[in-house]
């Protein structure tokens, strides 16, 4: 029986930020200033603090400008329009994330609407989703991003495949679809209410999995020599020991019979989301400052 390839997410994202280091400098030679981000975190949820510390280490091993503010799960929703206002207003302000999920008195789409399009370096203002879904130049969601790029890196030309993209998501399902179908790809989304499933996932030559559940998509579903991508993050407890660990939406050990090549959880598309933040930061940067996109980026 012979196995697929692990795609390495962590070493790709790795290279992606030293790129982005050497972009920094250069931005900074010619402006005389840091590209800056700030991140907004509301509440204390552990996962999400966690992301929102790395964002801040790693803008900072960047050579950027790092700006965290950490907000009461008990602030009202026009208290934080006001802050990210103040953040539209502030030049040495280049990329605006608000970490997401929010609290639910808080309404997340008047939170991003409010995000200047120009620093929505998540690319989830609706004029950015716009400017995506009708091929033109958008910032572009962070993690379908990175899914893109491991895609490309190892496939090559997309142009053609049988796509199917499993999850239906404003972050990460609709927008991959775009970048698939601007590839070329013949694209299906598909998700959990989606009829025979398995055999919608079999048609594919690259499968996106970004439905948030266990390890739903089976190793048989795959067709042979498909490429696999899984966005899933999902803890899940072991009955025998009780340790908790994180897997995918792909059922892995299984899917390495059949696929070309899969990435792993942890390990492959997480990494890629914040490396991918840091390259729309300084993409904002350039364009903030009248200069041409980075090149190799
Ligand atoms: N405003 C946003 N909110 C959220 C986003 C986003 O892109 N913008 N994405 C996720 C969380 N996220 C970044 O914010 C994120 C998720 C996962 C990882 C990552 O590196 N995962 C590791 C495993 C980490 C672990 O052990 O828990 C991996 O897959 O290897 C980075 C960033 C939701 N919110």
């Amino acid at each position: 029986m012979t196995i697929g390839k692990i795609i390495d997410g962590k070493a790709f994202a790795e290279t992606l930020r030293g790129k982005v280091g050497d972009g920094v400098i250069a931005f900074t030679a010619k402006t005389g200033r840091k590209p800056g981000l700030a991140v907004v975190l509301v509440g204390e949820d552990p996962a999400s603090s966690v992301y929102v510390r790395n964002k801040g280490k790693m803008t900072l091993a960047a050579g950027m400008e790092s700006m965290e503010f950490k907000l009461p799960a008990s602030i009202g929703e026009e208290e934080l329009l006001d802050l990210v206002e103040e953040l539209n207003a502030d030049d040495r302000v280049d990329g605006i994330l608000v970490q997401l999920p929010l609290p639910a008195h808080i309404n997340e789409a008047s939170v991003i609407g409010t995000i200047d399009p120009a620093k929505d370096v998540d690319g989830f203002h609706v004029v950015n989703s716009g400017l995506l879904a009708t091929g033109q130049d958008a910032m572009v969601p962070c993690t379908p991003l990175g899914c893109l790029m491991l895609l490309k890196d190892e496939l090559g030309d997309l142009s053609g495949l049988e796509a199917v993209v499993v999850g239906r998501s404003n972050i990460v399902g609709k927008p991959m679809a775009q970048l698939l179908l601007a590839e070329n790809c013949t694209v299906t989304i598909a998700h959990s209410r989606t009829r025979d499933l398995a055999s919608v996932v079999h048609r594919a030559d690259i499968v996106v999995a970004a439905v948030g559940r266990a390890e739903m998509v089976k190793g048989e579903w795959i067709k042979p020599g498909a490429t696999v991508i899984d966005v899933g993050i999902n803890r899940v407890t072991d009955t025998e020991d009780g340790k908790s660990r994180i897997v995918g939406d792909v059922a892995t050990a299984e899917a390495l019979a059949h696929v070309r090549a899969i990435t792993p959880v942890p390990g492959g598309v997480g990494p890629m989301t914040i490396a991918v933040l840091l390259r729309n930061t300084l993409v904002a940067a350039h364009a903030r400052a009248g200069l041409a996109k980075p090149e190799g980026l």
